[in-house]
Protein backbone atom coordinates (compact mmCIF):
# COMPACT_ATOMS: atom_id res chain seq x y z
CA UNK A 1 0.00 0.00 0.00
CA UNK A 2 1.67 3.47 -0.81
CA UNK A 3 1.23 5.64 1.87
CA UNK A 4 1.40 9.75 1.83
CA UNK A 5 3.42 11.29 4.84
CA UNK A 6 2.31 14.76 6.47
CA UNK A 7 4.90 16.54 4.63
CA UNK A 8 3.53 15.20 1.34
CA UNK A 9 -0.44 16.27 2.35
CA UNK A 10 0.50 19.66 3.53
CA UNK A 11 2.66 20.26 -0.20
CA UNK A 12 -0.51 18.67 -2.13
CA UNK A 13 -2.86 21.27 -0.64
CA UNK A 14 -0.25 23.70 -1.50
CA UNK A 15 -0.15 22.43 -5.23
CA UNK A 16 -3.66 22.90 -4.88
CA UNK A 17 -3.77 26.60 -3.51
CA UNK A 18 -1.30 27.70 -6.31
CA UNK A 19 -2.70 26.28 -9.17
CA UNK A 20 -3.64 28.57 -11.46
CA UNK A 21 -5.41 29.61 -14.83
CA UNK A 22 -2.62 31.44 -16.26
CA UNK A 23 -2.84 34.01 -19.15
CA UNK A 24 0.29 35.56 -18.93
CA UNK A 25 3.41 33.71 -20.26
CA UNK A 26 7.54 34.25 -20.37
CA UNK A 27 8.42 33.72 -23.97
CA UNK A 28 10.65 30.65 -22.87
CA UNK A 29 10.23 27.52 -24.64
CA UNK A 30 8.71 23.85 -22.79
CA UNK A 31 11.60 21.44 -22.38
CA UNK A 32 11.30 18.76 -25.17
CA UNK A 33 8.79 16.36 -24.05
CA UNK A 34 6.95 18.53 -21.80
CA UNK A 35 3.54 18.12 -23.26
CA UNK A 36 4.03 14.25 -24.09
CA UNK A 37 4.60 13.81 -20.25
CA UNK A 38 1.71 15.87 -19.31
CA UNK A 39 -0.86 14.17 -21.32
CA UNK A 40 0.55 10.62 -20.07
CA UNK A 41 -0.86 12.45 -16.68
CA UNK A 42 -3.67 13.20 -18.32
CA UNK A 43 -4.22 9.40 -19.22
CA UNK A 44 -4.15 8.09 -15.56
CA UNK A 45 -7.07 10.12 -14.71
CA UNK A 46 -10.57 8.65 -13.58
CA UNK A 47 -12.86 7.81 -16.81
CA UNK A 48 -16.20 6.96 -17.06
CA UNK A 49 -16.12 2.64 -17.44
CA UNK A 50 -11.79 3.20 -18.11
CA UNK A 51 -13.27 4.48 -21.23
CA UNK A 52 -10.04 7.08 -21.41
CA UNK A 53 -12.11 9.39 -23.99
CA UNK A 54 -9.89 12.32 -24.01
CA UNK A 55 -8.37 12.46 -27.52
CA UNK A 56 -5.20 15.40 -27.55
CA UNK A 57 -4.11 17.28 -30.26
CA UNK A 58 -0.69 19.57 -29.67
CA UNK A 59 -0.93 22.55 -31.85
CA UNK A 60 2.07 23.81 -33.53
CA UNK A 61 1.17 24.78 -37.00
CA UNK A 62 0.86 28.69 -36.96
CA UNK A 63 -1.83 28.70 -39.41
CA UNK A 64 -3.96 27.09 -37.09
CA UNK A 65 -2.41 28.97 -34.20
CA UNK A 66 -3.67 31.77 -35.57
CA UNK A 67 -6.86 31.04 -36.66
CA UNK A 68 -7.49 29.91 -33.08
CA UNK A 69 -6.40 33.24 -32.04
CA UNK A 70 -9.25 35.23 -34.49
CA UNK A 71 -11.71 32.62 -33.38
CA UNK A 72 -11.01 33.61 -29.89
CA UNK A 73 -11.18 37.63 -30.70
CA UNK A 74 -14.21 36.95 -32.49
CA UNK A 75 -15.83 35.29 -29.56
CA UNK A 76 -14.20 37.72 -27.04
CA UNK A 77 -16.17 40.73 -28.54
CA UNK A 78 -19.47 38.44 -29.09
CA UNK A 79 -19.05 37.84 -25.13
CA UNK A 80 -18.34 41.48 -24.62
CA UNK A 81 -21.45 42.40 -25.99
CA UNK A 82 -23.33 40.19 -23.35
CA UNK A 83 -22.49 42.75 -20.58
CA UNK A 84 -23.33 46.54 -19.67
CA UNK A 85 -22.28 48.87 -17.88
CA UNK A 86 -19.79 48.84 -15.08
CA UNK A 87 -19.64 45.13 -15.54
CA UNK A 88 -18.85 45.18 -19.54
CA UNK A 89 -15.94 47.91 -18.52
CA UNK A 90 -14.80 45.33 -15.89
CA UNK A 91 -15.32 42.24 -18.71
CA UNK A 92 -12.93 44.29 -21.16
CA UNK A 93 -10.27 44.52 -19.58
CA UNK A 94 -9.85 41.37 -18.32
CA UNK A 95 -7.14 38.88 -20.30
CA UNK A 96 -8.92 35.46 -20.86
CA UNK A 97 -6.09 33.73 -22.67
CA UNK A 98 -2.24 33.39 -23.60
CA UNK A 99 -2.99 31.85 -26.84
CA UNK A 100 -0.61 34.34 -28.38
CA UNK A 101 2.00 34.42 -25.48
CA UNK A 102 2.15 30.31 -24.61
CA UNK A 103 4.64 28.60 -26.84
CA UNK A 104 2.55 25.27 -25.85
CA UNK A 105 -0.85 24.58 -27.51
CA UNK A 106 -3.10 22.29 -26.54
CA UNK A 107 -6.83 21.26 -28.16
CA UNK A 108 -8.88 18.63 -25.72
CA UNK A 109 -11.92 16.67 -27.05
CA UNK A 110 -13.82 14.09 -25.94
CA UNK A 111 -14.27 11.45 -28.72
CA UNK A 112 -18.21 10.24 -27.75
CA UNK A 113 -18.53 7.54 -29.82
CA UNK A 114 -15.38 5.34 -28.64
CA UNK A 115 -16.67 1.77 -27.43
CA UNK A 116 -13.69 1.50 -24.72
CA UNK A 117 -15.50 0.63 -21.44
CA UNK A 118 -18.52 -0.61 -23.04
CA UNK A 119 -20.57 2.35 -22.05
CA UNK A 120 -20.41 1.11 -18.83
CA UNK A 121 -21.64 3.83 -16.41
CA UNK A 122 -22.91 6.17 -19.22
CA UNK A 123 -26.52 4.82 -20.50
CA UNK A 124 -27.97 7.29 -17.96
CA UNK A 125 -25.63 10.26 -17.56
CA UNK A 126 -23.58 10.26 -21.40
CA UNK A 127 -22.37 13.17 -20.27
CA UNK A 128 -19.66 10.97 -18.14
CA UNK A 129 -17.60 11.19 -21.20
CA UNK A 130 -17.21 14.81 -21.07
CA UNK A 131 -17.06 14.77 -17.27
CA UNK A 132 -14.21 12.14 -17.42
CA UNK A 133 -12.45 14.68 -20.06
CA UNK A 134 -12.41 17.29 -17.77
CA UNK A 135 -10.93 15.32 -14.76
CA UNK A 136 -8.09 14.69 -16.96
CA UNK A 137 -7.56 18.40 -17.65
CA UNK A 138 -7.20 19.02 -13.95
CA UNK A 139 -4.92 16.27 -13.52
CA UNK A 140 -2.65 18.03 -16.10
CA UNK A 141 -3.43 21.05 -14.46
CA UNK A 142 -1.69 20.11 -11.28
CA UNK A 143 0.80 18.20 -12.89
CA UNK A 144 1.84 20.58 -14.97
CA UNK A 145 2.07 23.66 -11.78
CA UNK A 146 3.76 20.89 -10.04
CA UNK A 147 6.78 20.96 -12.84
CA UNK A 148 6.42 24.88 -12.70
CA UNK A 149 4.74 25.01 -15.50
CA UNK A 150 1.70 27.20 -16.02
CA UNK A 151 -1.64 25.60 -18.15
CA UNK A 152 -4.88 28.16 -19.16
CA UNK A 153 -8.34 26.81 -20.05
CA UNK A 154 -9.41 28.85 -22.72
CA UNK A 155 -13.34 28.69 -23.75
CA UNK A 156 -14.13 31.40 -25.28
CA UNK A 157 -13.75 29.89 -28.74
CA UNK A 158 -16.51 28.65 -31.22
CA UNK A 159 -16.18 24.67 -31.56
CA UNK A 160 -17.13 24.46 -34.83
CA UNK A 161 -14.63 26.76 -35.81
CA UNK A 162 -11.83 24.56 -33.75
CA UNK A 163 -12.86 21.29 -35.74
CA UNK A 164 -12.80 23.01 -38.84
CA UNK A 165 -8.86 24.59 -38.17
CA UNK A 166 -8.17 21.41 -36.23
CA UNK A 167 -9.31 18.61 -38.96
CA UNK A 168 -10.52 16.05 -36.01
CA UNK A 169 -13.18 13.88 -36.38
CA UNK A 170 -17.40 14.93 -36.31
CA UNK A 171 -17.38 12.61 -33.04
CA UNK A 172 -15.09 14.33 -31.34
CA UNK A 173 -16.67 16.91 -28.67
CA UNK A 174 -14.39 19.98 -28.27
CA UNK A 175 -14.02 20.37 -24.89
CA UNK A 176 -11.48 22.99 -24.33
CA UNK A 177 -8.38 24.41 -25.40
CA UNK A 178 -4.79 24.91 -23.43
CA UNK A 179 -2.28 27.35 -23.30
CA UNK A 180 0.89 25.74 -22.01
CA UNK A 181 4.38 27.71 -20.85
CA UNK A 182 5.98 29.40 -17.77
CA UNK A 183 3.90 31.74 -16.31
CA UNK A 184 5.40 35.26 -15.73
CA UNK A 185 4.28 35.45 -12.15
CA UNK A 186 2.96 32.79 -9.64
CA UNK A 187 -0.39 33.53 -7.96
CA UNK A 188 -2.10 32.19 -5.09
CA UNK A 189 -5.31 33.61 -5.78
CA UNK A 190 -7.46 33.95 -8.81
CA UNK A 191 -6.85 36.57 -11.11
CA UNK A 192 -10.30 37.13 -11.95
CA UNK A 193 -10.85 37.41 -8.42
CA UNK A 194 -7.34 40.22 -8.17
CA UNK A 195 -9.44 41.99 -11.09
CA UNK A 196 -12.56 42.20 -8.78
CA UNK A 197 -14.52 39.84 -11.19
CA UNK A 198 -15.97 37.67 -9.09
CA UNK A 199 -14.71 35.97 -5.79
CA UNK A 200 -13.76 32.37 -4.28
CA UNK A 201 -16.79 31.66 -2.02
CA UNK A 202 -15.99 29.14 1.10
CA UNK A 203 -16.90 25.76 0.70
CA UNK A 204 -20.01 25.79 2.99
CA UNK A 205 -21.81 27.93 0.73
CA UNK A 206 -21.47 25.13 -1.81
CA UNK A 207 -22.27 22.53 1.20
CA UNK A 208 -25.90 21.13 1.89
CA UNK A 209 -26.53 17.98 3.85
CA UNK A 210 -29.75 16.24 3.01
C1 LIG B 1 -14.30 24.73 -18.11
C2 LIG B 1 -13.43 25.94 -17.88
C3 LIG B 1 -13.37 26.94 -18.86
C4 LIG B 1 -12.57 28.07 -18.65
C5 LIG B 1 -11.84 28.19 -17.44
C6 LIG B 1 -11.89 27.19 -16.47
C7 LIG B 1 -12.68 26.06 -16.69
C8 LIG B 1 -12.72 24.99 -15.63
N1 LIG B 1 -11.05 29.32 -17.27
C9 LIG B 1 -10.28 29.46 -16.01
C10 LIG B 1 -11.13 30.05 -14.90
O1 LIG B 1 -11.42 31.40 -15.15
C11 LIG B 1 -10.33 29.90 -13.60
O2 LIG B 1 -10.19 28.51 -13.34
C12 LIG B 1 -11.05 30.56 -12.42
O3 LIG B 1 -11.07 31.93 -12.62
C13 LIG B 1 -10.33 30.27 -11.10
O4 LIG B 1 -9.01 30.72 -11.21
P1 LIG B 1 -7.83 29.67 -10.95
O5 LIG B 1 -7.98 28.57 -11.98
O6 LIG B 1 -7.99 29.15 -9.54
O7 LIG B 1 -6.57 30.49 -11.15
C14 LIG B 1 -10.95 30.28 -18.25
N2 LIG B 1 -10.12 31.37 -18.05
C15 LIG B 1 -9.98 32.30 -19.03
O8 LIG B 1 -9.25 33.28 -18.86
N3 LIG B 1 -10.62 32.14 -20.24
C16 LIG B 1 -11.46 31.09 -20.46
O9 LIG B 1 -12.01 30.98 -21.56
C17 LIG B 1 -11.65 30.14 -19.44
N4 LIG B 1 -12.48 29.06 -19.62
Amino acid sequence: MVAFDEAFRRQLRELFVWRRDVRRFRPDPLPSGAMERLIEIACLSPSVGLSQPWRFVIVEDNARRSAVVEDFRACNADALHSYSGERAARYASLKLAGLEEAPGHLAVFADKTNDMGHRLGRATMPDAVEYSVAAAICCMWLSARADGIGLGWVSILNPARIHEVLEVPESWKFIGYLCVGYPQKEFDRPELERANWEYRRSAKEFTTRR
